[in-house]
């Protein structure tokens, strides 16, 4: 006998007929597909150096989609028919990290080498997952720049315990993947770092706006300058966004949080004006561990996120 309305597992969803939900333009990759932009999750945070579960983020993520339309009341337009291609997650090793930070790379390379967008979003994991990922777009696309966000330098030595979510940057510039000179630092926070790694920045030409830069110039007026800057020698411009740039108020679920960060809205105007730029094709989001959020604040917002940079290019 069939039920009526006994359907085991299945919570009751409200449908407006006139209204589509962000997470329904997600279609899963299948061979010879092509969408607006490609999504892979890189679940891996085994190497943060306090406890995380940042490795189930892009799940929390993903789902919080669906607490957006995909109508823009300040463009009057609907991005119903926008398209995301879904590459899903990497399989991890569950015990060898090198090899994991390796599959990372590989897994990034393989779905760069499919050709089936020209934009791509990155959900981590711990900030760790960047340097596999910077890695693989710059054997794939060339000379690369990168705009950072984030509380800290993440330039970390590795003598201490190898790579971990602290030593992302300094990876890449000792591998010789990344120039100092291409990376700009947007959000560093006092008492958060150490005078080692703020003098590493120095010394490697890397280029570091402060909380109080942020505060006195303008986070939009700053990446507009460096993307002009950056576009002048590079192929490729990449975002990676470590939520806990974002103040504790707004971003609780960060193993890092920490008063005095960028507000929200910053966040979200500065994505918007990177995103506009024809050069700036990949955008990671890192740090977010669901297990100490509240609400979803944090996954919520690093789904806002995903939308100013899907629809404001
Ligand atoms: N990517 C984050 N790096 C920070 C915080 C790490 C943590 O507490 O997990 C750092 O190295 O200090």
């Amino acid at each position: 006998m069939e039920f009526s309305y006994l359907q085991p597992g299945r919570p009751a969803i409200f449908k407006d007929k006139f209204v589509t939900k962000v997470n329904e333009c997600l279609a899963s990759y299948t061979d010879g597909a092509r969408g607006e932009v490609g999504l892979i999750g890189l679940p891996f945070s085994k190497t943060s150096i306090s406890m995380s579960q940042a490795s189930d983020a892009p799940k929390y993520i993903r789902a919080c989609l669906s607490t957006f339309s995909t109508f823009s009341g300040e463009r009057d337009k609907d991005y119903k028919n926008f398209k995301v291609l879904d590459f899903g997650d990497v399989q991890v090793h569950p015990t060898d990290m090198e090899e994991s930070i390796e599959r990372l790379r590989i897994s990034v390379g393989e779905m760069l080498a499919k050709k089936a967008s020209d934009r791509y979003i990155l959900l981590g994991g711990d900030h760790g997952v960047s340097y596999p990922s910077i890695r693989a777009f710059g054997e794939h696309y060339g000379e690369i720049g990168v705009i950072q966000w984030d509380a800290h330098h993440d330039v970390r030595n590795l003598e201490d315990g190898g790579r971990t979510n602290g030593t992302p940057f300094r990876s890449l510039i000792e591998g010789g993947h990344l120039k100092g000179e291409n990376l700009v630092q947007i959000g560093i926070r006092d008492y958060a770092n150490a005078k080692v790694y703020h003098d590493y920045t120095k010394e490697k030409g890397i280029t570091v706006f402060t909380m109080d830069d942020v505060e006195n110039t303008g986070i939009v007026p700053i990446i507009k300058k460096e993307l002009d800057r950056l576009s002048k020698s590079v192929d490729f411009i990449y975002l990676s966004v470590d939520m806990d740039v974002v103040d504790q108020a707004f971003a609780p679920g960060c193993p890092a949080i920490g008063p005095g960060g960028i507000t929200s809205r910053e966040l979200l105007t500065g994505i918007s004006a990177a995103a506009s730029h024809p050069k700036v094709k990949a955008m990671d989001i890192v740090e977010i561990d669901p297990s100490k959020d509240f609400r979803d604040i944090t996954s919520r917002l690093a789904a806002a996120a995903m939308l100013r940079f899907m629809f404001n290019h």
